[in-house]
């Protein structure tokens, strides 16, 4: 049974580097029967051992063009001439098993949802960087940009941030302390509790600065 209050999916957006990666890890760590990811659709062709329905749902392309065709996907994108999409059918999917669906995805989707998928209700949740400093130096201690990609995402990171000021989230954790960060989303994720809320911080500085003194 599970122990999250509601099974309202959470959207968790935020930078890239912010810590999305590690304090959902943690979540799902400590209450491993309660929340759960969406299986994306994909056309591109099954590895040796992925299982359909269990690393992705394989499907063909003109499968997959009929359900964008059907308003089906909550978000999809083409990579190296594959098409990969979450569905909102895999959202249900996951309250259907019992547990609180989790979705990390950018401010384009949470654009998409809210314009096109309302009825899923989601809770919205945006993790900030303290500083667009601290950004940078998560992306960089992280090991696993290179120059350009270090900046490319330090550039998104102003639109993210831009957004999230609009007022478009639910809940805004800034993940300074991580262990407090942690707290903050437990409470939203495991009790519902959107009181944990604050401001994105003020980011001045600029991303490009930031970039080249990386
Ligand atoms: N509160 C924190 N203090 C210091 N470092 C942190 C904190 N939270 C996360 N980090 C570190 O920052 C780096 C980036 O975190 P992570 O990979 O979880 O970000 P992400 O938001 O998932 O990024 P992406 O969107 O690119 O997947 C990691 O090396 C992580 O260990």
């Amino acid at each position: 049974m599970s122990s999250a209050a509601s099974l309202r999916p959470i959207v968790i957006s935020g930078p890239s580097g912010t810590g999305k990666s590690t304090l959902l890890k943690r979540l799902f760590d400590e209450y491993p029967d309660t929340f759960g990811f969406s299986v994306s659709h994909t056309t591109r062709k099954p590895r040796p051992g992925e299982e359909d329905g269990k690393a992705y749902h394989f499907v063909s392309r003109d499968a997959f063009k009929e359900l964008i065709d059907q308003n089906g996907f909550v978000e999809h994108a083409e990579f190296s001439k594959n098409l990969y999409g979450t569905s909102v059918k895999a959202i249900q999917d996951v309250a259907g098993q019992g547990r609180r669906c989790v979705l990390d995805i950018d401010s384009q989707g949470v654009k998409l949802i809210k314009a096109n998928h309302a009825h899923l209700k989601p809770i919205y949740v945006f993790l900030s960087p303290p500083s667009l400093a601290s950004l940078r130096t998560r992306l960089s201690g992280r090991g696993t940009e290179s120059e350009d990609s270090l900046r490319s995402r330090l550039e998104a990171s102003k639109g993210e941030i831009e957004y999230a000021r609009t007022g478009a989230y639910d809940t805004v954790i800034v993940n300074d302390d991580l262990d407090k960060a942690y707290q903050k989303l437990k409470a939203v994720a495991v009790e519902d509790r959107l009181e944990a809320d604050s401001k994105v911080p003020p980011m001045d500085e600029d991303p490009a600065e930031l970039a080249a003194n990386a």
